[in-house]
């Protein structure tokens, strides 16, 4: 993980993700670009129980922390990105990943790659 911090996200590199891990919401939020996975929950309290994992995921991945957002009450988001760097790095595609493989669901937004780069 840490060897892969330095890798500046490339276009090719996003694709070689995209196809091997699933599609996450790619935003640019003034020129730093972030991942933007999503889920529903059933209740508020199984939202915060969510984020108790995405915590203990993130701290076993090698403190890659990402930003927590409960939106409603059944809106989960979580924000990925390298703040070192201000954009993203491999090791952010392999933290969402990892969430999005122990969350057993898929995010559910997509946003076009040509929009982005
Ligand atoms: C020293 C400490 O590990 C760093 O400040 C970590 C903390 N968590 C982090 N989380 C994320 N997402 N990006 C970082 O650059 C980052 N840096």
């Amino acid at each position: 993980m840490a060897g892969k911090a330095c890798c500046m996200l490339t276009p090719e590199l996003f694709l070689s993700h995209r196809l091997l891990d699933g599609i996450w919401l790619l935003a640019n939020e003034n020129g730093t670009l972030k991942l933007h996975p999503s889920w529903l929950v059933k209740s508020f309290t199984k939202g915060l129980g969510f984020f108790n994992r995405v915590a203990k995921i993130a701290e076993w991945e090698g403190h890659h922390h990402p930003d927590l957002l409960l939106v409603g009450w059944n809106n989960v988001k979580i924000d990925v990105w390298t703040h070192a760097i201000g954009g993203l790095t491999e090791n952010d595609f392999i933290c969402c990943s990892d969430q999005l493989a122990r969350s057993g669901r898929s995010s559910k937004k997509e946003e076009s790659f040509k929009s982005i780069f």
